[in-house]
């Protein structure tokens, strides 16, 4: 399922936060969000997954224009992993998990025998099957995430949303999460941080500065190096990946 954002813009008092940004995530692809801090990622991912309405501009979701749908239909549309992570209770791990299937049901349904399986299946896909019984608050940062990505699963939703994805996870875990992203094949959005990552894993990026849409395009094409300098103020280089031989973006800084 395809997303379409025309024209976004974001104001709050008098501010504006997005300027009339575009992006197309292509069906089974994933699609990178990069920019320095404050530039408006998350704000736009938030547009998305109709957590903040747009001043002006529209995002569909497939046909559908997300604002003028209902919110339980966007909750069977896109599954959000989210940065802020709400501790203040002492939901189970599996009970947050199994909250990814709110959208399936109506309000006095019970979690069925597929629902139960469909919660275990995700839980054992982030490794955490381990944690179930355990109070999400007390999990590391790592672990929360995981168990979010996991809430994500059990959605069923054709479409990803994945706000810094890899935050608080080691190094393997940050691999492996993302190879689980994109083997899962569903419309993916990400704002990301690492330039390597994003060159790895995005079929295309969109790069924001300052709450608008600088460069769109592959990895090769938006990673221009002059363009790295000025947005992120580094030094950058694409070079073979001594491992793999992929594009490898490696950065220095200016001083
Ligand atoms: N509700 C709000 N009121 C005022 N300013 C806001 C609001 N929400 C976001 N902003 C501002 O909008 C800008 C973009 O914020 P946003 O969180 O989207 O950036 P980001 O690119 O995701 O940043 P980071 O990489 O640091 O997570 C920031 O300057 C932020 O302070």
């Amino acid at each position: 399922m395809r997303v379409r954002v025309d024209g976004v813009s974001v104001v709050v008092d008098d501010t504006t936060i997005l300027g009339g940004v575009d992006l197309v995530a292509e069906a089974s692809t994933i699609t990178g969000i990069i920019g320095p801090n404050g530039s408006g990622k998350s704000t736009l991912l938030r547009c998305v997954y109709r957590a903040l309405r747009p001043t002006t501009g529209a995002v569909h979701i497939g046909p559908d224009d997300v604002w003028r749908s209902s919110a339980r239909k966007a909750g069977l549309r896109t599954a959000v992993v989210a940065q802020d992570h709400d501790l203040d209770n002492d939901y189970s791990v599996r009970e947050i998990v199994a909250m990814g299937r709110t959208p399936h049901k109506g309000m006095l349904d019970r979690d069925t025998a597929v629902d139960r399986t469909i919660v275990d299946d995700a839980l054992e896909r982030v490794r955490m099957g381990w944690a179930a019984h355990r109070v999400f608050a007390t999990l590391s940062g790592g672990e929360r995430q995981r168990a979010l990505v996991a809430r994500a699963l059990a959605q069923e939703a054709p479409v990803l949303l994945l706000d810094e994805p890899t935050n608080h996870l080691d190094i393997g875990a940050q691999l492996e999460l993302l190879d689980l992203v994109r083997e899962l094949g569903l419309t993916t959005i990400a704002a990301l941080h690492d330039l390597d990552h994003a060159t790895a894993y995005c079929r295309r990026l969109v790069l924001l500065h300052g709450g608008k849409a600088v460069a769109e395009g592959t990895p090769a094409e938006v990673l221009d190096v002059d363009r790295v300098a000025e947005v992120f103020g580094v030094r950058s280089a694409v070079v073979p990946h001594p491992l793999t031989g992929r594009p490898h973006v490696v950065t220095a800084s200016i001083g």
